[in-house]
């Protein structure tokens, strides 16, 4: 529940090599999804490895609200005893799913084809951001909705006591929307469609299927359509939450800027739905290797090892690439910093509506730390002062946004003079360990 307690300044300043292993943290993704399925399945699913950052720990409380019994072994441990597909209890309280889009997209589309009614609220970030993405393809199923203007929450939803499925086009590339309506349909008999004309994270798709639902994926002309059959009973898994790579690119990505640093950090999923980052900063010239390439769980993992690249240009990022690094653009475009030449990204509009408008966060704070940023609604550049040229010296506002909080981080560790952020407290929405885990390598965070 970030954005609820008193900001906490944050600064980093120039340091010596970053020199060692990094063991991020389970995918947020994933974890969510783990704790979602796991309370619509009968029985116990076994979680290792979750995510214990705030977004997850509020979906475990929202689905213990719901009525499934979720407990913390320790240790990443921990265990999720559904009720069904169907089976969610009406929740006595209000729902708050703090910082967390994924959290609250996902639940109000598990919940939305329940005869149940439920309020959802979050932080000032959270509230802020667009529902109506979400409860418009749920309206389809029967459900109603009722927030504020905009569509923003809080906001309270009655779910469709007879829900019909549904076939739905995405208009906006989101694994978020494309999960909510496929949450909501399992609970509605017959077949429920989504089709997404760009590719999503597949997270839900995959883990569905491990639960045993009757779901198939084919790419037709239209693009990428999911058919998902109503009404199954969701078998429970024992899940071992691979780690994220997301959180991978803020250690990579300080390996790369910082001179002499070489930097290991094992077992990233390399799936391509998520590994557009690594691609591209292969594409600039960094020294990345994946080392001890294999397949776990049918899917890509490798350990990734960074070395500082003071030859990296700047170059045009592939849009068709936008999907499978949403989150990874705030990071980027500190390494772009440090680049020689420009770095060109576009097709990005969906930055403008994440947990800050993250096209807008980067460039004030980068032009701050004199770094040369030009945007427009759905694209943004920014030229590249070379490996020792980013001057810093400044403090950067982080919106209660965790991935420009840690991009300005990483940023400070290369410039000239240290960078500072207004709030480091969203850190622990996604990566908790984040300061302790830098620190260890060698950087130098402290806060105020
Ligand atoms: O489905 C998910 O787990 C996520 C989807 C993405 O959001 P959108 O679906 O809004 O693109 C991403 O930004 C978020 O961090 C996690
Ligand atoms: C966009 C993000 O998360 P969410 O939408 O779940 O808040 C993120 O983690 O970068």
């Amino acid at each position: 529940m970030s954005g609820h307690g008193t900001p906490i300044p944050m600064t980093s300043s120039k340091c010596g090599p970053l020199i060692g292993e990094a063991h991020v943290p389970g995918d947020k993704s994933i974890s969510h999804r783990s704790l979602i399925l796991g309370a619509m399945a009968v029985g116990e699913t076994k979680i290792s490895g979750l995510l214990e950052g705030d977004d997850v720990l509020d979906t475990g409380r929202a689905m213990q609200a719901f009525g499934a019994d979720v407990i913390n072994h320790g240790g990443g441990n921990w265990s999720v005893h559904g009720v069904g597909v169907g089976g969610f209890m009406e929740p006595e309280g209000v729902i708050d799913c703090g910082n967390s889009g994924t959290g609250v997209r996902l639940i109000m589309g598990a919940m939305a084809t329940c005869d149940i009614t439920a309020t959802f609220t979050g932080d000032a970030s959270l509230n802020g951001r667009p529902m109506a993405r979400v409860t418009d393809p749920l309206a389809l199923f029967g459900t109603q909705a009722y927030g504020r203007k905009g569509g923003r929450l809080p906001m309270t939803l009655v779910g469709a006591a007879t829900p019909i499925p549904v076939e739905y086009a995405t208009p906006v590339p989101s694994a978020q929307v494309k999960s909510a309506v496929l949450l909501a349909g399992l609970n509605a008999p017959g077949e429920t469609i989504v089709i997404e004309k760009e590719a999503t994270r597949d997270h839900s798709e995959r883990m569905l299927a491990g639960f045993g639902a009757d779901i198939k994926v084919e790419q037709t002309n239209e693009g990428r359509k999911i058919t998902l059959q109503g009404r199954p009973e969701l078998k429970p898994q024992t899940i071992q939450v691979p780690r994220d790579p997301s959180s991978a690119a803020f250690p990579v990505c300080a390996a790369l800027i910082v001179e002499g640093s070489d930097v290991l950090v094992p077992n990233i999923g390399l799936n391509p739905t998520r590994a557009g980052l690594f691609e591209t900063l292969r594409d600039m010239g960094a020294n990345l290797e994946y080392e001890n390439l294999r397949e776990e769980g049918g899917e890509p993992v490798a350990d990734l090892r960074a070395k500082y690249s003071p030859d990296m240009k700047g170059i045009d990022v592939p849009p068709h690439r936008a999907a499978s690094m949403i989150d990874e653009y705030p990071v980027l475009s500190v390494v772009a910093s440090f680049a020689t030449g420009t770095t060109m990204m576009t097709g990005v509009k969906e930055l403008r509506v994440k947990e800050s408008d993250r096209i807008a966060a980067m460039a004030d704070g980068l032009r701050a730390c004199g770094v040369t940023v030009e945007d427009g609604p759905d694209w943004w550049s920014v030229e590249g002062q070379g490996p020792q040229g980013v001057k810093g010296g400044a403090t950067c506002a982080s919106h209660l946004d965790h991935r420009i909080a840690m991009s300005f981080m990483v940023c400070g560790m290369a410039t000239q003079n240290p960078v500072s952020v207004d709030d480091g407290t969203p850190i622990t929405t996604s990566f908790p360990i984040f300061e302790g885990l830098m620190g260890d390598l060698g950087a130098k965070l402290s806060k105020e």
